[in-house]
């Protein structure tokens, strides 16, 4: 057995997200978002499942805290509800709102862990929606009104800030795909909103900087890792589609202040133009002081003539698969970290989220024998190590999820949680993954 030690400073926490653990969806003036209408839309979420009550998180987060107290963990990533402080999207602040999150932060403070703060995590106010959402340039301008008043309630508590978790869901997944809220299918759409998000990403790292806020501010783009089946030209420019279709469209922009020429053309072709202003990219490629990476699976693809929006298909080479039929990659995590440093050079990274999905069961004592995603950490734990060795810049690493939550389009039946929710109670029950997890941490490494 070999000790893979990690650095003292490495930061190890876990995220979650304010629609899949909150509930409370109308407590204290907290407003609609678009997740509320589309999980009351018949069909739209397995189960007719929606986020009403979810983990109740609302009044429970002091049980959250303590298990994270327990769990040892440096930092707790959480996502701030819009709706909950400006419920109609702009206009009068709700206190009510506010004062949830004061809650959480000081208890947070109190057991010695830092708050990293998403500002959005898909939570729309569905006033905004309204008027177009994302699509609406008017959006940013409300996001950044939103930032500000999030900025100066806890500048100096806060010191880490995620302006947006994963815009290729915002945008693709959402308008294109249709899979998530408001469940459009449209290219030109999603491409418009990619865009949307991105500049309203780079205003708000415009005002953070000119309001003098501490800490350090960065973005979270979720990154997979692609490879062509074979050498052959056409599978390796289909791999490139694929990649960029969740990696460079957004990295780029966001790093270099320029999209991906190849996927201008591409989507060109397909009938999307990016609705590009002056100043935007500038405004994009903002220097931010990290890039949050969500981590979790990649595979192969090939060419396949007129298949999808790419011409190309995954192909099943035999990986291990999650409960959300994702193939288990860790490899996957040390080449797209890899390529991150090799193609942007050493921005510091946080993995801001990372886990897997699997049956779970309550077992004797409350306990949830989870064998099968404290393996998927351990492999994924290794990689960390492979890559801080390799010197790239890897700063930290956020498990999703602490808390069985609500999974968006799949329900409560999809479990992610090192801690098992007892929906019918709304009782915590840690798994074997958090012991597992735990231990990792109070020793700064593991055992392989
Ligand atoms: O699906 C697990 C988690 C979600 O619960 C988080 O809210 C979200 O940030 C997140 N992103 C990803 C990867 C992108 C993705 C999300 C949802 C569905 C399919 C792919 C996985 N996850």
């Amino acid at each position: 057995m070999a000790k893979l030690n990690f650095p003292s400073d490495f930061v190890w926490g876990t995220a979650t997200a304010s629609y899949q653990i909150e509930g409370a969806y109308q407590e204290d003036g907290r407003g609609l978002s678009i997740w509320d209408t589309f999980s009351h839309t018949p069909g739209k979420v397995v189960n007719n499942d929606n986020g009403d009550v979810a983990c109740d998180s609302y009044h429970r987060y002091e049980e959250d805290v303590a298990l994270l107290k327990k769990l040892g963990v440096k930092a707790y990533r959480f996502s701030i509800a819009w709706p909950r402080i400006f419920p109609q999207g702009t206009g009068e602040v709700n206190e009510k709102g506010l004062d949830y999150y004061r809650r959480v932060v000081d208890a947070l403070l109190a057991a010695g862990i830092e708050p990293a703060v998403t500002l959005y995590h898909w939570d729309l106010p569905q006033a905004l929606q309204d008027k177009g959402g994302w699509a609406n340039r008017d959006s940013i301008d409300a996001f950044v009104k939103y930032a500000e008043v999030i900025f100066k309630e806890f500048n100096g508590k806060i010191k880490q800030w995620i302006t947006f978790n994963e815009t290729w869901c915002v945008s693709f997944l959402s308008n294109y795909i249709g899979a998530h809220a408001p469940g459009n299918k449209d290219l030109q759409l999603a491409v418009t909103v990619a865009h949307n998000c991105m500049v309203a990403h780079g205003e708000a790292v415009k005002k953070f900087r000119a309001l003098g806020i501490e800490g350090q501010i960065g973005t979270t783009h979720n990154l997979y890792w692609y490879e062509p089946l074979t050498t052959k030209p056409e599978d390796v420019e289909a791999a490139r589609r694929s990649r960029a279709y969740y990696n460079e469209w957004f990295m780029e922009p966001t790093l270099k202040g320029t999209y991906p020429q190849f996927m201008v053309d591409w989507y060109r072709s397909k009938g999307a133009e990016v609705p590009i202003q002056d100043g935007d990219m500038e405004t994009i490629s903002q220097p931010i002081d990290f890039i949050g990476v969500n981590f979790y699976s990649g595979g192969y693809t090939r060419y396949k003539k007129d298949e999808g929006l790419f011409d190309s298909e995954d192909v099943q080479v035999g990986f291990d698969k999650t409960f959300m039929d994702w193939n288990v990659y860790p490899d996957g995590l040390y080449k797209v970290l890899s390529w991150v440093k090799d193609e942007y050079g050493d921005i510091p990274i946080y993995i801001t989220e990372n886990g897997a999905c699997y049956e779970d069961e309550l077992a004797e004592g409350n306990r949830v024998h989870d064998a099968l995603r404290a393996d998927y950490y351990k492999k994924h734990f290794i990689q960390l190590h492979r890559l801080i060795e390799s010197g790239v810049q890897l700063k930290g690493y956020f498990a999703w999820s602490l808390l069985d939550n609500f999974e968006w389009a799949e329900g409560y039946k999809k479990r992610f949680g090192i801690v098992y929710t007892n929906y019918e109670t709304l009782e915590r029950h840690p798994k074997d993954s958090y012991y597992f997890i735990q231990k990792v941490i109070a020793d700064d490494g593991l055992e392989v």
